[in-house]
């Protein structure tokens, strides 16, 4: 089957321009609302995801839930993007329309060349398969299964994945390969399931609470692989959490309240899992 979405420059164009995003970062800055200067113009044309003010609304009964209210955001090659807010902010429902997994009620969404608004059923389902990789608090890995099958498994519906074992030996569990998820400690799930959702090589790796589960050490631990792992690939990586520490991780720092982006800034030097605390 011929992929709509095949018209993506190639990985190697990605880890180029993650190069130059390195050495350009902006210097540390505050700022509510995306106003676009000349600079900002370039960025929204190379930017992975454009999201033009975003609303989500959800309606129960005669209730209105307004879960994202006018966002406007671009994901830059390479990022590693950190969101915070309260619960029930719109942390959730904004990565979930990030992944194509839900729609905004208004707004528009454009990944690389492609609208995702308009895109049906079926092509966003070719996007997630192709594009997107997913990682949440709990590691929903399949218990029949080894490690080294739970990651091969996607390998067998994506489009150009990457051996399982190099995705299992990015996040330091090639010799557990042959465990089951109960012979695993939960940090080692979550490795796994992180290679699991690299294996397919994503455009963006999304990540709700990742370290939600886990003790101090485990999490410091998975923290690390998430960033070697946006490191050596270049993937976009957006990680939702409640822990303000990790934001010192992040290129960005994206904070949302009631459903609004009230602040993003900018880390001008990124602190490595080792050096921060929590
Ligand atoms: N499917 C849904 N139907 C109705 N309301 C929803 C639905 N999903 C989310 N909401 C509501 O939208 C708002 C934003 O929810 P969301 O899950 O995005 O917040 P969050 O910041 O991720 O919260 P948390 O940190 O607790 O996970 C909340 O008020 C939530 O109750």
């Amino acid at each position: 089957m011929e992929s709509v979405w095949q018209a993506c420059p190639p990985k190697k164009d990605v880890t180029k321009v993650v190069t130059l995003c390195n050495t350009e970062d902006a210097p540390l800055s505050t700022t509510s609302g995306q106003a676009h200067s000349s600079v900002d113009v370039a960025k929204v044309q190379q930017a992975v995801f454009h999201l033009d003010h975003i609303s989500k609304v959800y309606r129960m009964g005669d209730n209105e839930i307004h879960a994202l209210r006018d966002v406007d955001l671009d994901l830059q090659p390479g990022e590693f993007v950190v969101l915070l807010g309260a619960s029930g902010s719109g942390k959730s429902t904004l990565l979930n329309i990030l992944g194509g997994l839900d729609r905004p009620t208004s707004g528009r969404v454009r990944y690389r060349d492609h609208e995702l608004t308009s895109a049906t059923v079926g092509e966003l389902t070719q996007f997630r398969r192709e594009h997107v990789g997913f990682v949440f608090q709990f590691y929903n890995l399949i218990p029949s299964l080894t490690a080294f099958e739970n990651v091969a498994l996607v390998t067998e519906i994506a489009a150009s994945p990457m051996d399982p074992d190099e995705a299992l030996g990015l996040v330091g569990m090639v010799e557990r390969r042959n465990h089951f998820p109960s012979q695993l400690s939960g940090g080692e799930q979550q490795r796994v399931a992180i290679a699991r959702a690299i294996v397919k090589r994503p455009d963006v790796l999304l990540c709700d609470e990742p370290t939600g589960a886990l003790d101090y050490p485990t999490g410091k631990l998975v923290l690390s692989v998430l960033q070697h792992v946006n490191q050596t690939l270049g993937t976009i990586t957006v990680v939702i959490t409640h822990n303000a520490a990790i934001a010192a991780m992040a290129d960005r720092v994206i904070r949302i309240s009631s459903g609004r982006i009230v602040e993003v800034q900018r880390n001008v030097t990124k602190a490595s899992p080792e050096e921060i605390s929590w």
